[in-house]
C-alpha cells in the first residue's frame, strides 16, 4: 500500500475480476428490451448521456464491474492524479491536463511551490488577449495586413485534437479565421496547403511540446523558406509565426517569431487539446469564448468521472463495460461511429488518445503483464461508414464492440423535408437507430449469406446538439475513460516509449550512421 492509501495491483490479481470471469456471458437479445434502454444510462457532461442497453451486461456482471473499480481504486487513483500525483510512472511527471479545465481538487503546486493551474490559466489569458488583438486588426501581418487565416504546423497530440476540434466547432459558431493544418513531413501535404494561403494574412502557430519533432522542425523551416521565396517587400518570415510549446524545449524563448504560448511536462502530447495547443488555433479561429465554452463542458464532464456514483458516472461505466469486453470477452478491436460529420477527424485523435496510452505490455512498474490491454480503435462518420465496412462488421467472423456517437439536431439547422415530409437529420438518426438494433438483434435467413447472427454490442452517447460545450464534454469523456481503463489494466497511460525506435532508426539512416544491412536495403527500395 502506497502513501494516500493506494494500492497497486495487476487486474488479474484483483478478486472481482476472478469473479467477472466464472460467470456465463449474457446474451444480448434478451438483454436489450425497452426498459433497459430507458434504465441503462449515465450522464457525461453537458447534457451527454451514455446508453448501454445494447452491451451484453446484466445485474451480476455490473455489479462485479463496480466492485472492480472499487477494488483497484480507480476514483482514488483519478483524485491523486488530478491533485499532482506522479502518475506518470514511466517519465516521473504528474498528468494534470484536467488542470487545464477547472481545479477539480483544488490547487496544484509544482516542486518549487508554485500554482500550476495559475500558470496554465494565465497562458490562457495570454493566448486569449492575443487572438483580441489579432481580430481587432491591432496584430496585424509584418506587412501590415489584417491576418484571415491561421496555420497550425504540428503532428501528433500538437494535431490531432486540434484538428479534430476545430473541424468539430466550424459548423457549430461562426467562425472568425480560417483554419488549416501541415502535419506530415510528405512535401505534398505543406505543398497542397501553402498552395491556397495568402501569405501576408496568414499567422502560422508552430506547436511542439519537446520542440524536438523531426516532422514540425522540417516543416517550420520549409514554410519559412516558403515565405521567404516569395519575396514580398516588407515581409518578415518569423513575424507571421507564434510557438506552442514547453518551457523546457529549444523553441522557447524564441525572439525571432511574433509570440509564444507555453505549456509545461506535465500536459501529455494526446491530452493537450485543452491546454494552448488546442487553445491558441481554436481562440484565434473562433474567438476565446468558444474555446472558454469547450473547457467547461469538459469540466463538468471531469466532475461527474470524478464524484459520480458508479450507475450515474457515465465515463467510469464506459471504462469498465470496454474492460469487460477487452478481458472477458476477449474483443480485440473497438470501432467509434459518430453519426455526425462534423466529427470526421475524432476517431483520428481517439486512435492516438486510446493506443498510445494504452497500447502497452508492462504494468506501471515494468512487470510484463498476463493479460491484454488496450484494444485496436478505428472508426469514420455515419452514415458513410455504412457503405464501407459495416459489411464486416455485421457478417464478419469477428464480433467488434461499436462505440456509437449521436446528436439530436444538426449544428447549421439548414435541412430539408422530403416530400414524406422526412429531413436529412431524421433519416441519420433512423439509420444510427436502424444499426445498433441490426447489430444486436441480427435477421434469420434460409440462406446463410443473408442471415445477420446478431449479438453485435454497440453503445450510444448521445448529446442535443454539438457545441462546444459537447465537444469538451466528449473529449474529456473519452479521455477519462482511457484513464480509467489504464488504472483497471494497472499500466502507465502517460508516456509513449514505443514511437521512440522508429525514430532512432531513421535519425541514424539519415545520418549515414546506420550499418543495419536490412534497413539500407528497405532505403534503396525507396530512393
Ligand atoms: O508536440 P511534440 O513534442 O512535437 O510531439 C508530437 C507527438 O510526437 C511524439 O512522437 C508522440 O508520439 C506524441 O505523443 C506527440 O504528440
Amino acid at each position: 500500500m502506497e502513501k494516500n492509501n493506494i494500492s497497486y495491483i495487476d487486474l488479474d490479481q484483483a478478486k472481482a475480476f476472478k469473479a467477472l470471469e466464472t460467470l456465463s456471458p449474457l446474451s444480448l437479445e434478451k438483454l436489450l428490451t425497452t426498459s433497459a434502454i430507458a434504465e441503462k444510462t449515465a450522464a457525461s457532461g453537458a447534457g451527454l448521456s451514455y446508453n448501454y442497453a445494447a452491451m451484453p451486461v446484466g445485474e451480476k456482471q455490473l455489479e462485479l464491474l463496480e466492485q472492480l473499480t472499487e477494488e483497484m481504486q480507480l476514483i482514488g487513483k483519478f483524485r491523486l492524479l488530478a491533485a499532482g500525483g506522479v502518475m506518470n510512472t514511466g517519465e516521473k511527471r504528474k498528468v494534470l491536463h484536467h488542470l487545464c479545465r477547472s481545479e477539480l481538487v483544488g490547487k496544484v503546486l509544482d516542486e518549487k511551490g508554485q500554482d500550476i493551474g495559475a500558470f496554465y490559466r494565465e497562458q490562457q489569458r495570454r493566448f486569449s488577449d492575443f487572438a483580441g488583438k489579432v481580430h481587432a486588426g491591432e496584430i496585424t501581418g509584418s506587412t501590415g495586413k489584417a491576418f484571415t487565416t491561421v496555420l497550425q504546423i504540428g503532428i501528433g497530440g500538437s494535431d490531432l485534437g486540434p484538428r479534430a476540434l476545430y473541424l468539430a466547432l466550424e459548423g457549430a459558431v461562426e467562425a472568425k479565421m480560417k483554419g488549416l493544418f501541415i502535419s506530415n513531413v510528405d512535401p505534398d501535404d505543406a505543398a497542397a496547403v501553402l498552395s491556397g494561403i495568402d501569405p501576408e494574412r496568414t499567422l502560422f502557430i508552430l506547436v511542439s511540446k519537446s520542440g524536438t519533432t523531426q516532422e514540425t522542425l522540417t516543416n517550420r523551416d520549409l514554410v519559412l523558406s516558403w515565405l521567404e521565396s516569395k519575396e514580398i517587400p516588407g515581409l518578415k518570415p518569423g513575424k507571421q509565426m507564434v510557438a506552442v510549446t514547453s518551457a523546457t524545449s529549444p523553441l522557447a524563448g524564441s525572439d525571432t517569431l511574433l509570440d509564444s504560448f507555453y505549456i509545461d511536462d506535465f500536459i501529455g502530447g494526446r491530452y493537450s487539446s485543452t491546454s494552448a495547443v488546442g487553445g491558441v488555433i481554436l481562440s484565434l479561429a473562433f474567438g476565446p469564448e468558444v474555446f472558454d465554452r469547450l473547457l467547461k463542458g469538459a469540466a463538468e464532464t471531469d466532475a461527474i468521472a470524478l464524484n459520480a456514483p458508479f450507475r450515474e458516472n457515465a465515463p467510469l461505466l464506459d471504462a469498465a463495460i470496454g474492460l469487460y469486453l477487452r478481458n472477458i470477452l476477449h474483443y480485440p478491436v473497438t470501432a467509434v461511429l459518430p453519426y455526425s460529420q462534423a466529427l470526421s477527424r475524432f476517431p483520428a485523435h481517439l486512435q492516438q488518445l486510446d493506443m498510445e496510452s494504452n497500447g502497452k505490455r508492462v504494468n506501471r512498474d515494468g512487470k510484463p503483464l498476463g493479460y491484454s490491454t488496450g484494444p485496436v480503435v478505428f472508426g469514420e462518420p455515419g452514415t458513410n461508414g455504412q457503405h464501407s465496412f459495416y459489411q464486416l462488421l455485421h457478417q464478419g467472423t469477428d464480433i467488434i464492440p461499436l462505440q456509437f456517437v449521436g446528436f439530436k439536431k444538426s449544428q447549421r439547422g439548414e435541412d430539408r423535408n422530403d416530400e414524406a415530409g422526412i429531413n436529412s437529420q431524421r433519416k441519420l438518426n433512423a439509420n444510427l437507430a436502424a444499426q445498433i438494433i441490426a447489430f444486436a438483434k441480427g435477421k434469420e435467413d434460409v440462406n446463410p449469406n443473408k442471415s445477420f447472427p446478431g449479438g453485435r454490442p454497440s453503445s450510444l452517447l448521445v448529446g442535443d446538439r454539438l457545441s462546444p460545450e459537447v465537444l469538451g464534454a466528449l473529449l474529456a469523456h473519452f479521455e477519462n475513460k482511457v484513464m480509467f481503463q489504464g488504472f483497471l489494466w494497472n499500466i502507465n497511460s502517460f508516456d509513449q516509449e514505443g514511437v521512440q525506435l522508429g525514430k532512432i532508426l531513421t535519425k541514424k539512416l539519415l545520418s549515414g550512421e546506420t550499418e543495419d544491412q536490412e534497413l539500407m536495403a528497405f532505403d534503396t527500395l525507396l530512393r
